[in-house]
């Protein structure tokens, strides 16, 4: 069996929900005559969604969400599977990126599936003839939906967009323990040094800067955070971690992760007091969140290693890892999040596609929440899959909290 073969079944038999999703679609076809094109990080969960998606009738056409998280070996074994064609190549040129978006698109996808809105960009920039075989489609993360709600807000987005990531049953799970333990375990296996007793700066306190917080306390570290919201900085305080800001953190931190979406967060102001051996990383977004293009520019000289790049400045080392891309993808050995939280995630976009197929005609351009049946669906049968049992609400109960005149 091919290595990607292995993979994508070792995934699987930790992908209860997604699995059992799958043996529906394949009695109902939800997407009987219809095409799928994606960009996703092209690795073995990923494969599994794929795959599901295929079993449910549909034509699939995917290629990467990211020139450095594909997996070859796995994208090789989708294009054994029927009915399904993968473009990405892990290491591409922004150029190949977008010619391979380009191949997706070819295929008059009339669902998209994005992850950052590239897919969605493209199609609305570049390739507009298309538009009108859409029916809609799914964003997976944060920074995608804020792309597309700006979008919507300029009344640019032509169709609907099921907004997957703002889902409980997403963002409490794969923002939170995903990325906290996918980012912390590439970080480990990429330097091989030692995260307790040191200090490990994470820039942002949304979903995935407090689980990235909670997991390197976990291991020892001493935490600060860097906010820009005064709310969030507050948590993060009186969660028990040093607040402070990038210039005071940069003086102190041997670690830095950064979890915002936003751009130069550690950037010209910053390198210069960064101690010796400073590591930074990125597991928020797009390679801008650190300035890679400032150091590239002002370093006296790089030193290349395996998912490390040293940029020495004034005689000091600093090292980046994985480009400033994705800590968690994009390091030679990042496996991204754990099988079990991106079952959930793609439990949902398996859902919400369905939901678009079903009722996509009938929804206006625009960025719209997951259902809430589909988000407790998946709770259901993740819980179901534990072995787990909750209580159920009496009719008494759901009288007592609809009721307003009962008091004191
Ligand atoms: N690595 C992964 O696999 C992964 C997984 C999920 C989400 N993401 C991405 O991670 C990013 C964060 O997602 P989230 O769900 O936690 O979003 P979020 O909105 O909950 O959190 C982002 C936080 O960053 C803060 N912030 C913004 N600019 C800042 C700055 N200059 N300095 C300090 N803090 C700043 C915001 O105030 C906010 O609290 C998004 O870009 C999202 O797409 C990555
Ligand atoms: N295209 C952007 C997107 C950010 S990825 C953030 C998303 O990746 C998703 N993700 C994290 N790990 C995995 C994985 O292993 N497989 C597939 N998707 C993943 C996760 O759901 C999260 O919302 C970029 O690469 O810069």
């Amino acid at each position: 069996m091919s290595t990607g073969k292995l993979k994508i079944d070792w995934a699987a038999q930790y992908m209860p929900v997604l699995a059992s999703i799958k043996k529906q679609f394949e009695k109902d076809k939800p997407f009987k005559g219809m095409t799928i094109g994606m960009a996703l990080h092209v690795e073995a969960k990923t494969a599994n969604l794929v795959q599901t998606l295929a079993a449910g009738g549909a034509k699939v056409y995917i290629t990467g969400c990211n020139p450095l998280s594909t997996q070859d070996d796995v994208a090789a074994a989708l294009n054994e599977v029927k009915n399904v064609h993968c473009y990405a190549k892990r290491g591409c040129t922004v150029d190949e990126y977008y010619a391979a978006i380009e191949q997706v698109l070819d295929a008059a996808p009339s669902i998209t599936i994005d992850d950052g809105m590239d897919l969605i960009h493209y199609l609305h920039t570049k390739r507009r003839e298309l538009l009108k075989k859409v029916i809609g489609g799914c964003e997976e993360t944060t920074t995608g939906i804020h792309r597309l709600r700006a979008m919507a807000a300029e009344k640019k987005l032509e169709f609907p967009v099921v907004a997957v990531n703002d889902t409980p049953m997403k963002r409490f799970f794969d923002n939170v323990h995903g990325t906290g333990e996918s980012a912390l375990s590439s970080i480990m296996i990429t330097t091989n040094t030692l995260i307790a007793g040191k200090y490990l700066v994470v820039a942002g306190y949304g979903y995935c800067g407090r689980g990235l917080a909670q997991k390197a306390h976990g291991l020892g570290a001493k935490v600060v955070v860097t906010e820009v919201d005064p709310r969030r900085a507050l948590e993060a305080h009186m969660d028990g971690y040093h607040v402070m800001t990038m210039d005071q953190a940069a003086e102190i931190g041997d670690i830095f992760v950064t979890t915002t979406g936003n751009t130069s967060v550690i950037g010209k102001d910053h390198f210069g007091k960064l101690k010796a051996g400073a590591i930074l990383a990125n597991a928020g977004h797009f390679n801008v969140e650190i300035d890679i293009a400032w150091l590239a520019k002002h370093a006296d000289s790089t030193v290349e290693r395996d998912g490390i790049i040293t940029y020495i400045l004034k005689g000091k080392p600093v090292h980046v890892l994985a480009e400033g891309r994705l800590v968690n993808l994009a390091t030679p050995k990042g496996m991204g999040h754990p099988i079990e939280v991106m079952d959930l995630s793609f439990a949902l976009q398996a859902l919400c596609a369905r939901y678009i197929a079903e009722q996509g005609d009938s929804l206006k351009g625009g960025v719209y929440d997951v259902p809430q049946e589909i988000d407790e669906q998946v709770a259901r049968l993740k819980l179901a899959s534990l072995g787990l049992s909750i209580d159920e609400l009496s009719a008494a109960q759901k009288k007592y909290q609809c009721s307003w005149d009962i008091g004191t």
